[in-house]
């Protein structure tokens, strides 16, 4: 039984189609990485997961005994609410301290209880987010971005921590990410999202095909990524990606049309 399961979920925002006919399912213990181009609707997707955005068509199944955790991108804390980790932790749901204590140090940051939370660096603040996801003992971890503003040794760690999480507790991880060589060592499974599933399959299936290549394929060691997504048929009017673009070998569907849009990005 998967713990959650998305059937031919389509999302809009006004006249704008987010994501279209995307369908997945995320099993016990596995993890996996979303990837895709900015825009392409990957934060979107975890969040009608975690039932903050309405589904137009299509629907989200939840599996028996699902507990999300859920890691935001970012949280901006205003410097003139003080608020320490400890407390931040115990909202809203009143949790005890030793569960927090235990997600600290799970977290890998066991000594924070006391710190300002407006004071913490970025990566004890991703890690203090952790803690707080960890703290309901989630059987499924969501993670945005989680490493985004952390040079490549705090992030490399991080994702260390979160294997480590996986392995001790047996949750599953749904992840959102950037760093390509993170994804391909990390991840059980990978799904490339441009507003529908372009492609999806272990990390050396997608990793060879050629669309992969040529959407990620100019890194410098994750300073700079060149997204250039080529599918074979024209995404509809209000589609947020623009004209469309050509799917190559490992793609889940062809179509017709032949166009190329090329996109580029710092990557952190
Ligand atoms: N609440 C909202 N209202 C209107 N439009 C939204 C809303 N949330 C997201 N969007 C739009 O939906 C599209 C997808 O956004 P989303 O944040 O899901 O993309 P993403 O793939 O996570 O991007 P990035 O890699 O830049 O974080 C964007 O065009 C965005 O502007």
């Amino acid at each position: 039984m998967s713990l959650i399961t998305v059937d031919h979920l389509g999302v809009r925002f006004g006249a704008t189609e987010v994501l279209r006919d995307v369908s997945l399912a995320i099993d016990p213990g596995e993890i996996v990485t979303i990837v895709g181009p900015n825009g392409s609707g990957k934060t979107t997707l975890l969040r009608a997961i975690l039932g903050a955005v309405p589904a137009v068509t299509g629907r989200v199944r939840r599996g028996a005994g699902l507990v999300l955790g859920y890691v935001p991108q970012r949280l901006h804390v205003d410097p003139t609410l003080p608020i320490t980790v400890e407390r931040f932790l115990r909202l809203p749901g009143g949790a005890r301290a030793t569960d927090i204590d235990a997600a600290l140090a799970r977290a890998g940051v066991p000594d924070l209880h006391r710190r300002q939370m407006s004071d913490l660096s970025g990566g004890q603040m991703q890690r203090v987010l952790l803690a707080r996801a960890l703290v309901a003992r989630p059987t499924l971890l969501m993670l945005d971005e989680p490493t985004a503003g952390l040079d490549q040794p705090g992030s490399a760690a991080f994702y260390r921590t979160i294997d480590e999480v996986r392995r001790e507790t047996g949750c599953a991880v749904l992840m959102i990410s950037h760093e390509l060589h993170v994804v391909m060592a990390a991840s059980d499974r990978v799904i490339c999202l441009n507003g529908h599933v372009c492609c999806h399959g272990t990390p050396e299936h997608v990793s060879s095909a050629p669309e992969y290549r040529a959407l990620f394929g100019t890194g410098t060691g994750g300073a700079l990524a060149l997204y250039r997504h080529e599918h074979d048929h024209s995404h509809g009017p209000g589609d947020p990606l623009g004209p469309g673009h050509r799917h190559g070998p490992g793609c889940d569907h062809d179509h017709d049309h032949d166009h190329d849009h090329t996109k580029t990005e710092a990557a952190e």
